[in-house]
């Protein structure tokens, strides 16, 4: 049996699974924690990843290896090789300042035509999840580490980068070494997807100048070898992994529920959304991955488990047993700040409260209703941009949540498809290394399950979107 691996390096922690190359079947798998926090230094990225491959029996007997990560992180090196300052996450919000300017500039002081110009230039705007926003920052707030910056690189990407060999140390050789993939490119904000070609220009106007970037790798291209020999693969933005693990094809929608909630469909046309909502990402076999992504989705249910004292298992079925609107009480998620919409200051807050409403199922079942009510603006965002979706393909986390799949239905107003349980993105990201070895993508049969039909509410879509339009204005 030959065997592969694939990673996912994502806000939280770090998995590994192994898979027979042949058939997909798991056969051994690992987990290592990530630290809190929206700036990290890449190097706990490592040892989490070295943890869950020594818990996932070791890459000894593995052919192949791919890395799936968290998007948009800011990994700067410097002429030796080495991170020079925590890396700034996707969901880090000190660069919103610096993204209004971006955008701003762009149009000469007019944001509208300046966010024009952005959808136009790279199909995605840059708000302050988008690594040009953060380089910026660094411009503007850390001068001195702007101007030592010799490369630029992701989490998959710099991950991808240490199995390889290379790491503080390995100089100019070493920084030439870098490979990305053409998913995780499209996040940056200085790569334009329909062209498959990074913006110089860009990065050289934002950060000061234009320093080694990683070779965009084809998606079954091999980029290395592994200490053990295995072959490694270009790796993914975890969205487009997400992707690869559930099969998506041209036409499917796959909503995903983990730190960050994203609904994205697979598309064979870029996009171009002024309005901000819908980023214009490349999904990892050489299509398009139009992307909405929110700042707050499973986080929320994990702080209303943590206030009501109770585990994941009992918060579901807290909700589970509210009805639908919750008695009038309603929440908006924006624990985090947001960023669809636009919101990097938001917090969130909970409506209608009365002393009769005000109980665990009601304030359990608000904070699913507030999730999937964001999630379902994102999904008629990209709806806006010409996707027609079927169906929902639910994965990550949170989608294992009976609470979620049911609000989801309910909500939605659409069949949603759960994957049998897995790590989507590790699974994705084995799939690729499997189509490294073979030349192609292997077809790896997978159970799903369709969530049975129930009566659908739309009062708790509309009641939120009043909210929203009544409390907060989009920048
Ligand atoms: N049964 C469940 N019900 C609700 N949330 C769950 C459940 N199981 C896991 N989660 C949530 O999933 C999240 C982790 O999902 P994951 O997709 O691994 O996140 P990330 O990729 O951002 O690290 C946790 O925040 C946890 O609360
Ligand atoms: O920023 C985005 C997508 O644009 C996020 O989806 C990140 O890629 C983080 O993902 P999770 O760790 O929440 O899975």
């Amino acid at each position: 049996m030959t065997l592969v691996a694939g990673i996912d390096s994502s806000t939280q922690s770090c998995k590994v699974v192994i898979r027979d190359a042949g058939t997909g079947a798991l056969v051994r798998s690992g987990r290592a924690s990530h630290p809190e926090g929206t700036e990290v230094d890449p190097e706990f990225w490592f040892s989490a990843l070295q943890e869950a491959i020594a818990q996932a029996g070791g890459l000894d007997d593995v052919a192949a290896i791919s890395v799936g990560g968290q998007q948009h992180g800011m990994v700067v090196l410097d002429a030796t090789g080495a991170v020079i300052r925590p890396a700034l996450l996707w969901n880090d919000n000190r660069s919103a300042q610096a993204a209004t300017d971006i955008i701003a500039e762009a149009g000469n002081g007019d944001s509208e035509a300046g966010a024009a110009y952005w959808a136009q230039r790279t199909g995605t705007l840059p708000v302050s999840s988008i690594t040009l926003t953060k380089l910026r920052w660094l411009k503007d707030h850390e001068p001195d580490n702007a101007a030592k910056v010799a490369a630029v690189c992701l989490p998959h990407d710099w991950l991808s980068w240490r199995l390889a060999g290379n790491g503080p140390g390995s100089g100019a050789e070493g920084l030439a070494a870098l490979r990305t993939d053409r998913s995780d490119a499209s996040g940056t904000g200085y790569y334009r997807a329909s062209e498959n070609a990074y913006d110089l220009e860009a990065l050289e106007q934002h950060l000061g100048h234009a320093p080694i970037l990683p070779t965009v790798a084809g998606p079954l291209e091999s980029i290395g070898c592994t200490a053990s020999g295995a072959l490694i693969g270009p790796g993914a933005g975890d969205n487009a992994a997400a992707g690869l693990g559930v099969g998506a094809t041209v036409g499917d929608v796959v909503m995903s529920l983990g730190t960050s909630g994203t609904v994205f469909a697979v598309a064979d046309a870029p996009s171009a959304d002024a309005t901000g909502l819908v980023a214009g990402f490349a999904d990892a076999t050489g299509n398009y991955l139009p992307l909405v992504c929110t700042l707050n989705a499973t986080r929320i249910f994990d702080a209303t488990a943590n206030i009501l004292q109770v585990s994941l298992a009992e918060f579901n079925d807290l909700a589970l047993s509210a009805s639908p609107g919750c008695d009038g009480l309603a929440l908006l998620p924006y624990f985090d700040g947001e960023r669809t919409p636009n919101l990097p200051d938001a917090t969130g807050s909970l409506h209608g409260i009365t002393r009769a409403n005000y109980t665990a199922p009601n304030l359990a079942r608000s904070a699913v209703e507030a999730v999937v009510c964001s999630l379902a603006d994102g999904l008629q965002a990209l709806e806006a941009q010409g996707v027609a979706a079927q169906r929902i393909i639910l994965v990550g986390g949170g989608a294992q949540s009976r609470a979620v799949q049911h609000i989801a239905a309910q909500v939605l107003g659409l069949p949603i498809v759960v994957p049998a349980p897995g790590e989507y993105v590790a699974d994705g990201a084995a799939r690729q290394a499997a189509g490294v070895l073979a030349g192609q993508f292997p077809q790896w049969a997978r159970d799903s399950a369709e969530v049975p039909a129930t009566e659908a509410s739309p009062h708790v879509l509309e009641r939120y979107r009043s909210l929203v339009s009544s409390q907060w204005t989009a920048k």
